[in-house]
């Protein structure tokens, strides 16, 4: 099944079917369904061990009618044009449903990074740079991290775009380290932003936050927050997984000292954690854990048609971006569990990407407070927007959040006279 799938077709249904609601044409959308621009790039880098190789690499921009396109940079050996075509639509809606003044895209390049030393990663990332220059730029096209990619890969961009531009420009990317422009709360922004929308699910469910169960897929930048700041508001974080599968502990496990073991070195990997109480399982059987609420934060498609029924948490919180299918979504609907959609549930990350940029542009610098309260808010406010709605028009909160965006994207493509 995985192999078959192509999250693009996840992005159009979803338009399609808010568009109905919405009772647009088919003329309103058909422009909507095409990225706008499309940059394929091939890498050579001379490695290590002194061979050659020719990396793939994508950036498209979905859209730019609310403004510049923005989305992060993923390094993994899956990235294809079609994943990379379905992160910068949803970015375009995650931008319009927080209401931030942009477009959204995405980047990507065909590699393993935990196979590439230092020096190789920097030299994708310099000469990948250099091949999308054309496209990205602080009014035109901001990246940022996602799957595979950190502060030190945003570094590089910006430094590699300065150099070609003749002069330093910090607002060509997000995320940055500290030294070079990056907002402080950035790196923590999108895990804080789940537990923010974690939190506001469970008070309109009526579930007390404190002891109530979570399982979280992935430990990266977003998952390990995540598991972090659910632990710190009271909740049990009961499992948590990264690429080398789970680990389980229905009494709750001891986030801090899995986080700093992670932490400790690159290498360190959860089937070598062992803890009293803890049993190893795999990433599969993670999601089917019997929870109250579960938080994918790995990669797309891993809620599907073929596990949907074994789901059995209540809740989930999508921190990845499309973890979950279309035909899941039907099946989790029918059977009662409530989806918080990616565009909302992760929209931390970009919300205070937005703060960078304009600390960049403006040349000033905000307190990790200013960032963090400003960021509550619009969180919270995006959130009571889509679930009112969803109260009002019946609907999943996912169709909710789409009704919203869809709206403000379609509103300002008209604004623009964009068709003729
Ligand atoms: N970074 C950001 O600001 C944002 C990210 N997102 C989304 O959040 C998700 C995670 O991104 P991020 O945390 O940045 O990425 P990271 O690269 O930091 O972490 C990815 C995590 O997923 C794990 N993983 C990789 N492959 C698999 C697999 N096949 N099964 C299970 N786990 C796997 C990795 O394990 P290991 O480390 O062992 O390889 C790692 O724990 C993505 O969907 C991304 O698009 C959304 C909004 C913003
Ligand atoms: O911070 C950003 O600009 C984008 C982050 C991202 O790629 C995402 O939200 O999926």
């Amino acid at each position: 099944m995985k192999q078959s799938y192509n999250p693009y077709d996840n992005v159009l249904k979803v338009v399609q079917d808010a568009a109905a609601i919405l009772g647009y044409s088919d003329s309103d959308i058909e422009a909507i369904k095409y990225p706008e621009r499309e940059l394929k790039v091939s890498i050579p880098v001379r490695m290590d061990d002194g061979t050659t190789h020719v990396f793939q690499g994508y950036r498209i921009q979905h859209s730019t009618s609310r403004g510049p396109a923005k989305g992060g940079i993923r390094f993994h050996p899956d990235v294809n044009a079609d994943e990379v075509r379905a992160l910068a639509a949803w970015m375009t809606f995650k931008c319009a449903v927080v209401n931030i003044p942009y477009g959204g895209g995405k980047g990507g390049v065909v590699c393993d990074p935990s196979k590439l030393s230092e020096n190789e990663i920097r030299a994708i990332t310099r000469r990948y740079t250099a091949a999308i220059a054309p496209l990205i730029g602080p009014e035109q096209d901001i990246p940022a991290p996602d799957v595979g990619t950190n502060a030190a890969v945003m570094g590089w961009i910006m430094d590699t775009y300065s150099m070609l531009k003749g002069h330093c420009i910090h607002g060509v990317v997000t995320g940055k380290p500290l030294e070079l422009g990056g907002a402080l709360g950035r790196n923590e922004a999108t895990g804080r932003g789940v537990m923010f929308t974690t939190l506001n699910i469970l008070k309109k469910l009526g579930i007390p936050s404190e002891g109530t169960t979570v399982a979280v897929q992935g430990a990266g930048n977003v998952g390990s927050v995540s598991a972090k700041l659910l632990h710190e508001a009271g909740l049990k974080v009961v499992a948590i997984s990264d690429v080398s599968g789970g680990i389980y502990n229905p009494d709750g496990l001891d986030i801090p000292a899995i986080l700093s073991y992670l932490a400790a070195d690159r290498r360190n990997l959860l089937k070598d954690f062992n803890e009293d109480g803890t049993t190893h399982i795999s990433n599969e059987e993670l999601l089917e854990l019997p929870v109250t609420v579960l938080v994918p934060a790995a990669l797309e498609n891993q809620i599907n048609a073929g596990n949907a029924e074994k789901i059995q948490a209540k809740l989930i919180v999508e921190a990845a971006n499309g973890p979950t299918t279309s035909e899941a979504d039907e099946i989790l609907a029918k059977r009662g569990i409530e989806v918080v959609p990616d565009i909302l549930a992760n929209a931390g990350g970009v919300v205070v990407s937005y703060f960078e940029w304009v600390q960049n542009i403006q040349s000033v610098s905000w307190t990790e407070d200013e960032v963090n309260k400003k960021l509550k808010d619009i969180m919270d406010a995006a959130f009571e927007s889509v679930w009112d709605l969803t109260q009002e028009k019946h609907t999943t909160l996912r169709m909710g959040a789409y009704l919203i965006a869809l709206k403000r994207v379609v509103d300002a493509k008209s604004a623009r006279a964009i068709w003729p």
